[in-house]
């Protein structure tokens, strides 16, 4: 699992290395990593390093004091470099040091475009970790006129770090190399920060337990169910899905299609569809209600069953099963109306909710706001359950405060019932016993890597992911 700091914490450890270490030798490192990955952009980009142009967006901080050193490295390779002081008499004093004795030169405001216009890659040293709100107008204006890619120092300026919130003019940078540590913004501003190279500046061992963590395909691979040469069909875990309706049995055919798909085992399904997703699905045991479902290990409830009596007593019934429960679409307005419906939940078995901004809503009575992490931290404190807070990045709570954050790749799982589809992976991994935190997580992940493979550059469906699921779980598993 990767590690991410909140921008408090990565600044108590660097207080502690700083204390350490020799005058300026920890932005020495910084820059001189930020300097290797601008020289590979422009390699990239144009064949070549030696005289191509860069230019330096370099604001009053330590980040412009990262550009301009890194200026001064590239000067070393033959690359021209102007630097674009945003308060010329704040601007990190050794720094512009080293790049006027480098032969770098300094550009007024005034006389930037031009510069900007020409330049082969541009490097984002506006603002870093102390950064708070969107870009002030002046540096706004010279970001707007950036055609080049842009190297972002730390993070793309005017977006806020520990968020990854954006409400105002920022840079959209084409990779962000970072120091010592990931951030919030870098897992929670994909779209914003493009690449993220972490470069090393010895900070780790000053960082104890991450705020937030990220999986790695290897920590899915190690905890995917995959049976044993003693296992059979009931000791992986049976999964119920309470989902769909005879009117709309999509739901029901996508969740138990994902279930089928996620994990060896069976699959029951209990509901008004289950003829059609017994011919969907020949391998699924499926009876009409769920009072006559049999045993099973974990339910998935929600997914189209209605929001009235109802969805609301077959919700009750299966709170009251003793069971994992991921709860999920209807099911969680139905718990938002009638919160009294978690009466029937024995406390010890776990729940993971799955909601939209919308759903959250009602659940909280006011939408997530910019601080995702937080929203989806105090609703599974609310809750006592691991809360799922859907949207283009996905946040995993758990009430103990453990927090998940799922980069996407790409924007394809906005298609109609791709939440069905991961509703279906979660139940799967609770019915094999598996932590919900983690199982939420990791069905994540791989509901995002089906969605990438089953797109392949052009839309997908919600059915396209249920049938990427194997092609998704191989992957993970070629790369443990
Ligand atoms: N502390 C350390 O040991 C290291 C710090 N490093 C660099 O230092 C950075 C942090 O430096 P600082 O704490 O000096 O602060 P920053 O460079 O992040 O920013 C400080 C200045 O930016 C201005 N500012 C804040 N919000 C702004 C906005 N929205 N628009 C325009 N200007 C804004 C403020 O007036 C403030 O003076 C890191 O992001 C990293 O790049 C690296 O050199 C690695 C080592
Ligand atoms: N722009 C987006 N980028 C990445 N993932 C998205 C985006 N929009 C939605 N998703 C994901 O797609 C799924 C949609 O689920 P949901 O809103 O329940 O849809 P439905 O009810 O149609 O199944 C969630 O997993 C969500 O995180
Ligand atoms: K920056």
């Amino acid at each position: 699992m990767q590690g991410i700091w909140t921008t408090e914490r990565i600044r108590a450890a660097e207080d502690l290395l700083l204390a350490r270490t020799p005058d300026g030798e920890l932005m020495r490192r910084a820059s001189f990593g930020l300097a290797a990955e601008v020289a590979g952009l422009l390699a990239e980009n144009t064949g070549g390093v030696s005289g191509r142009r860069v230019v330096l967006l370099v604001g009053s901080g330590n980040n412009g004091g990262d550009a301009l050193w890194a200026g001064a490295f590239l000067r070393r390779r033959g690359v021209a470099v102007a630097a674009v002081l945003l308060k010329p008499e704040k601007a990190h004093p050794a720094g512009l040091a080293a790049l006027r004795r480098s032969g770098g030169r300094v550009v007024s405001i005034a006389d930037s475009p031009q510069w900007i216009e020409k330049a082969d890659v541009v490097v984002d040293g506006i603002v870093g970790i102390s950064a708070r709100g969107a870009l002030r107008p002046e540096a706004a204006e010279l970001v707007a006129r950036i055609e080049a890619p842009v190297v972002a120092v730390d993070l793309p300026s005017g977006v806020d770090p520990d968020t990854g919130a954006v409400d105002g003019p920022h840079v959209t940078a084409a990779r962000t190399v970072t120091f010592g540590a990931l951030k919030p913004v870098h897992a929670l501003a994909p779209q914003e920060c493009g690449n993220v190279v972490l470069v090393e500046i010895g900070l780790r061992p000053w960082l104890d337990e991450p705020d937030l963590w990220r999986l790695e395909l290897s920590d899915i691979a190690a905890v995917w169910p995959i049976p044993g040469p003693e296992d059979d069909k009931y000791t992986q875990g049976v999964v119920g899905i309470a989902a769909g309706s005879a009117t709309y049995p999509g739901a029901a055919v996508l969740a138990s299609g994902s279930a089928v798909r996620a994990t060896a085992g069976m699959v029951r399904y209990a509901g008004h569809a289950a003829d059609v997703v017994r011919s969907r699905w020949p391998e699924i045991v499926a009876t009409g209600s769920v009072t006559d479902a049999g045993r099973v290990q974990a339910w998935v409830v929600g997914p189209g069953i209605g929001t009235g009596g109802e969805g609301r007593e077959i919700l009750r019934h299966i709170l009251g099963q003793g069971v994992p429960v991921c709860a999920d679409a209807d099911a969680t307005t139905i718990i938002a109306h009638t919160p009294e419906v978690l009466d029937a939940r024995d406390p010890d078995t776990p729940l993971v909710l799955t909601p939209h901004a919308g759903e959250y809503e009602r659940l909280m009575g006011r939408r997530p706001g910019p601080d995702r992490v937080a929203a989806a931290r105090e609703a599974a404190k609310k809750y006592d359950a691991v809360v799922l807070l859907k949207g283009h990045c996905t946040v995993v709570a758990a009430p103990d405060g453990r927090v998940a954050v799922n980069t996407p790749r790409g924007s394809w799982l906005a298609t109609a019932g791709s939440g069905d589809v991961l509703t279906g992976l979660i139940g799967s991994l609770l019915a094999s016993g598996l932590d919900p935190w983690l199982a939420a997580a990791a069905a994540a992940q791989v509901h995002s890597l089906a969605g990438a493979l089953a797109a392949e550059d052009v839309p997908t469906s919600a059915s396209g992911l249920v049938d990427a699921i194997p092609a998704a779980l191989r992957l993970v598993r070629a790369i443990a």
